[in-house]
């Protein structure tokens, strides 16, 4: 006889309509999967995937501005403590509507990722039980796990929500992580809570700039924790924001708004923060006389006190310093450089082609660092090097060779790359007339320098790149066919940036490096991803530069893109330069980026299918 397990007991009973056996599923559940029952809503079925017009996510992360800032930033460390494949945080306001999303391509393009969209709703009406929609009814952390899901079609998925709340338990925002359900990680629940609960502390910093901050605890190791009580005070002593730790810490006393100091420690506050004002921790007892430890955060600005600014609350965990090089997850550029190590083990010359900007001197470098040589790595831009010096700067000269010599003369480049790396950069644009010594370089690994006698031994590991067809130059007699065979031992290809698969975290990698700690949102990047990058890797790192000069919160989301995309190109052809209607056309392009489809964009601006179809002109459609 098959032994049922209780969820799979518990799956039954809803399926048939019948009663929930007890004991089956976590209480809170068990109660949402009744109430989603009594709303008629069918398991089996696909849930209304409702989305709101965009102009109401704008409205609402407007509203929300102070927390989606402080959020971002939160989630994009959040998303690096829990690392993994098909990973998502989402912002969502209290109702369950999100904001914003941080996650990884696998999620992004899976059938939830696309569900879980800005303006997507995820209360539990329309989504049945999902961590979201319990969360914001609960006002407290929820995980809902696999089948715990009411739809079945969400049975793959693990969610965690955390509620971000202000000190009266009112629901703020909310803070989700989704992942697949056999990625599901231990820890991330608490990761998730310890998110919510930084950026509730963090609000506090925010909205009370003005106001002393103190944190408190009974016990000293705990102060810098997210444990700790914060307590905002105005000048005068009147509480002007106390965090939940904080809340729970005075529990039974008076601490309300507009509570004082005074009444809730057995101490004036001026007496207080005078000793608090010396410095270091602070001991005082509460009204209900336990003693806390107490320490001063922030000072209310104009009072002339130094060295106790301290750092407001670190954070639990830091982002480790683990991040790769550079980027390398695209399945052909991962293929590419299988055979880098076996290439340079043989001293094979190894040849990088691929188009401007695509990364072949960042390739090259590694190459360097791959094959363990302790020379040095010597970069030649071929292109950049008069015909007439060419041999002599390559392969050196004698003093007072020829005109214009050095005159303590030079040991070359080749030399200078021995026991390293040489990499002959824009090898297309090498003279014919030095090609014939280079080829006889890479025969005998000598060098002569030009006007001396004297043959030198060199070992270097060559590696050339272009961004031009060696092949066609070949045919053309432009490029020595034996040369290129010298050099092609290894053909490495780099794709263009728009073909990559790896695409967002190339933008995540560049942004990291850039200004670390900036979050971008998936819609930014999927905004990205379809524009045109003929300047492949170079340009794209221009364009995020741009950005963060001109960006005003500490994160990139779509809507910074359409408005730093104030060139034509961003507008259908006939609505350049159309004032108000080209803003419009902007919009509905933007839409459309993220949302890749027609009668999405067209719900979420509430137009009609075909006047979006009429300003998607020239925008690659689905
Ligand atoms: N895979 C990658 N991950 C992250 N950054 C990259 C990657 N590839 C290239 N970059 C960055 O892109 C920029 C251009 O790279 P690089 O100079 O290596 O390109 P290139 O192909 O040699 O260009 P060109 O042909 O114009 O000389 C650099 O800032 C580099 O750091």
């Amino acid at each position: 006889m098959q032994i049922l397990s209780g969820m799979d007991r518990a799956r039954n009973a809803l399926e048939r309509g019948e009663r929930l056996p007890g004991g089956t599923l976590p209480l809170p559940i068990a109660e949402s999967w009744q109430r989603c029952r009594e709303l008629g809503l069918d398991p089996h079925r696909r849930p209304r995937g409702e989305v709101v017009p965009f102009a109401t996510v704008t409205r609402r992360r407007q509203k929300m501005e102070g927390l989606r800032r402080l959020a971002l930033a939160e989630m994009q460390v959040l998303y690096a403590q829990i690392a993994g494949s098909n990973l998502m945080i989402a912002l969502a306001d209290a109702g369950g509507m999100v904001l914003d999303t941080i996650s990884d391509q696998a999620f992004t393009e899976s059938t939830a990722g696309r569900a879980i969209i800005p303006g997507s709703l995820w209360d539990e009406a329309r989504r049945g039980t999902n961590a979201l929609g319990l969360a914001s009814d609960a006002s407290q952390p929820v995980g809902v796990f696999g089948r715990e899901h009411y739809f079945t079609c969400h049975a793959h998925l693990s969610c965690m929500a955390a509620p971000i709340l202000d000190a009266h338990g009112q629901v703020l925002g909310l803070l989700d992580a989704s992942c697949a359900n056999e990625a599901r990680q231990q820890h991330t629940h608490a990761l998730v809570r310890m998110a919510a609960a930084q950026i509730e502390n963090g609000l506090i910093f925010q909205e009370c700039a003005d106001n002393f901050i103190l944190a408190f605890h009974p016990r000293a190791e705990y102060l810098d924790t997210l444990s700790a009580g914060l307590l905002a005070l105005s000048r005068d002593g009147v509480v002007t924001a106390l965090n939940r730790p904080g809340s729970a810490l005075l529990s039974g006393l008076p601490a309300g708004a507009d509570a004082r100091f005074d009444t809730l420690f057995e101490m004036p506050f001026a007496r207080a923060l005078d000793g608090l004002l010396r410095g270091g921790v602070f001991p005082i007892r509460d009204a209900a006389g336990s003693q806390v430890l107490m320490v001063c955060r922030q000072i209310a600005p104009g009072l002339a006190v130094r060295n106790l600014h301290q750092e407001p609350q670190a954070r639990p965990h830091d982002k480790g310093g683990s991040a790769p090089r550079f980027v390398c997850a695209d399945a052909a550029v991962k293929a590419a450089m299988a055979d880098i190590g076996q290439a340079v083990a043989m001293g094979m010359p190894i040849h990088l082609t691929g188009e401007t900007g695509t990364g072949k001197e960042l390739m090259a470098r590694h190459i360097h660092e791959v094959s363990g040589r302790r020379g040095e790595f010597v970069a030649v831009n071929c292109g950049a090097l008069a015909e007439q010096l060419f041999v002599a700067e390559i392969f050196g000269h004698e003093q007072g060779a020829f005109t214009n010599a050095r005159t303590e003369g030079s040991i070359g480049l080749a030399r200078q790359a021995d026991g390293g790396t040489l990499f002959l950069d824009e090898i297309a644009d090498i003279p014919l007339s030095a090609q014939t010594a280079l080829l006889r370089f890479l025969d005998a690994r000598e060098v002569r320098p030009v006007g001396g006698l004297k043959i030198h031994k060199v070992d270097v590991q060559i590696v050339s790149a272009t961004n031009r067809n060696l092949e066609a130059m070949v045919a053309e007699r432009a490029f020595r066919a034996d040369l290129l065979y010298r050099l092609n031992g290894l053909v490495l290809h780099l794709p263009p940036l728009s073909a990559r698969s790896d695409f967002a975290l190339v933008v995540k990698h560049l942004l990291q490096e850039l200004a670390p700690g900036v979050a971008i949102t998936d819609a930014a990047i999927a905004s990205l991803a379809q524009r045109e990058w003929p300047g492949n890797i170079r340009e794209l790192r221009s364009l995020l530069q741009r950005l963060l000069l001109r960006r005003q919160g500490a994160f990139i989301d779509e809507t910074c893109l359409v408005e730093g995309a104030g060139d034509s190109g961003d507008t259908c052809p006939a609505c350049r330069d159309r004032g108000l209607a080209s803003r419009i056309c902007r919009e509905i392009r933007a839409t459309y980026r993220v949302h890749r489809s027609v009668t999405h964009t067209a719900r979420a601006l509430g137009l009609s299918r075909t006047t979006v179809y009429k300003h998607l002109c020239g925008e690659p459609l689905n």
